[in-house]
């Protein structure tokens, strides 16, 4: 909620200048307008500027009734905004058409929309009936500004010609008072969005940036009695984690779906930090280390990585923007994720568009080849830990080899950490780590786990057991 409320208000800030500008332009016009109108009955335009005030006052009372009425509905609105987003993206598409789900969506969403869209009318049905109710007070004060100066015409003290420049001048008074109320209500609104980023901005960050050491290469990585529970959750996901990773070494961590696998890799990169115990690289707690550096020494792949809506080349380096790279880096690191057939088939070849979304030349790629593309972004990076989690979830057979292959190669200076659930590739690792709900069960090489009656075991005799033809 405090991010959506971040999110409007950074615009908030020009707004408030462009308002800010405009507000001065307005009251410029009005006071020089009211200086003459003032000639023809000081009384009158007295209180001509003394009835325009309640509508102004009572303006920015409903402005701020309004908004704080809006950041009680955020929820409402973002669920509304969750359910176009469904029905319009491309990823949903198939799903869409193949359940018939549009009717359902749109039923979803008139359900919030409708009572929040009556809440609202009624909010601003009131204000627009009193701000009109107001706005009649000045109309009738010009009336008599004008009544007064027809008299005045009649007794000869004004001419016709002064007539239609005092009526001028009030029309543009009022069309000033009006841009000065709309400038002055929107800088008071905007002015309320910019306290919420500040409200934001004040919320202290979860994982405390107060580490000053620099880490460049990491020897080792400690897990110890480390116990986790995502924030505002219950349940205690890791619970007294132990484990060790040497430099160099190559650790597979396996265990079943929701286990904690992909949570170890956050604590360690700190996106969180652990409830109780502590993670130690080449001795020293991990919030020892100032964040950027410590996130540096690490190249990672996260499960669900995403591809970028840029080039080809963009998709690569993004990892490591600093790099001082030249394209053979590039065409290295597509080659190691198994992926310079990718680059092959790209009519302007690294500058090839990896979306349709803005450019429309540009390519849409199969799930599979997307993993190569990440995985191709974490090969680039080349930090001195490579951590992989599940790397090879879609890629067929002939590149899942392949990449396994080059991991081995690739890593062998390296540590590396990853985690896969096809257990053919974990005989790659020095050391496999079972976890099982949240906690560390069995540790140790293949087949030292295959030779006791481990869970491990069982686990690859579930996969073998697919591979072998029975008779
Ligand atoms: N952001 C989050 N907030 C709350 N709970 C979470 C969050 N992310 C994960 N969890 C919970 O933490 C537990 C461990 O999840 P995690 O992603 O670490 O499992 P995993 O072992 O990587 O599973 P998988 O093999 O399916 O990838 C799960 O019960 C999951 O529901």
């Amino acid at each position: 909620m405090s991010l959506e409320m971040a999110k409007r208000s950074v615009l908030s800030v020009i707004s408030v200048l462009w308002s800010g500008l405009s507000c001065v332009s307005a009251l410029i016009t009005l006071i020089c307008a009211l200086l003459i109108i003032g000639k023809v009955s000081i009384p009158l335009t007295v209180l001509l500027v003394a009835v325009s005030l309640p509508s102004a006052i009572l303006n920015q009372t409903y402005t701020k009734k309004l908004y704080q009425w809006n950041l009680t509905h955020i929820k409402e609105e973002r669920q509304m905004n969750y359910l176009s987003f469904i029905m319009t993206d491309k990823s949903y598409a198939q799903e869409l058409r193949l359940f018939n789900i549009g009717d359902f969506l749109k039923e979803k969403f008139k359900a919030i929309w409708g009572p929040y869209f009556a809440k609202k009318k009624k909010l601003t049905k009131k204000r627009v009936f009193l701000v009109t109710l107001l706005s009649v007070l000045p109309q009738l004060c010009i009336l008599g500004i004008l009544a007064v100066l027809s008299l005045r015409i009649i007794n000869g003290n004004n001419t016709v010609g002064d007539y239609s420049l005092y009526s001028g001048l009030l029309a543009q008074f009022l069309s000033s008072l009006m841009a000065a109320l709309t400038s002055i209500i929107n800088i008071y609104d905007q002015k309320l969005r910019i306290h919420s980023f500040e409200e934001f901005e004040a919320i202290p960050n979860a994982v405390a940036n107060t580490g000053t050491e620099k880490l460049n290469e990491i020897t080792s990585i400690e897990f110890n009695d480390v116990s986790f529970r995502y924030p505002g959750t219950e349940k205690e996901v890791l619970q007294h984690i132990s484990f060790s990773v040497k430099k160099h070494e190559k650790v597979c961590l396996v265990g079943l779906n929701g286990a904690g696998k992909s949570t170890l890799i956050k604590l360690l990169l700190r996106f969180y930090d652990a409830e109780s115990g502590n993670i130690r690289i080449n001795g020293a707690d991990v919030k020892n280390y100032e964040i950027t550096s410590l996130r540096k020494a690490f190249s990672c792949l996260f499960q669900l990585s995403p591809n970028y809506a840029f080039t080809l080349r963009e998709n690569i380096t993004i990892s490591d923007i600093f790099k001082n790279a030249d394209e053979n880096d590039v065409l290295e690191a597509l080659y190691n994720s198994s992926a310079s057939d990718i680059l092959d088939q790209m009519a302007d070849g690294l500058d090839s568009y990896l979306s349709r979304a803005y450019e429309e030349n540009g390519t849409e790629l199969s799930g599979g080849q997307h993993q190569k593309i990440a995985l191709a972004r974490t090969f680039f990076r080349n930090s001195s830990v490579l951590i992989l989690d599940e790397p090879s979830a879609s890629l067929d057979p002939e590149s899942e080899y392949k990449v396994f292959c080059s991991l081995e190669k690739l890593s062998r200076g390296k540590t590396a950490i990853f985690t896969s659930h096809r257990l053919s590739n974990t005989i790659i690792a020095d050391k496999i780590i079972v976890i099982e709900n949240g906690t560390v069960i069995e540790q140790g090489t293949h087949d030292e786990l295959m030779e006791k009656a481990s869970r491990y075991a069982t686990f690859f005799t579930y996969q073998a057991d697919r591979y072998i033809r029975k008779k």
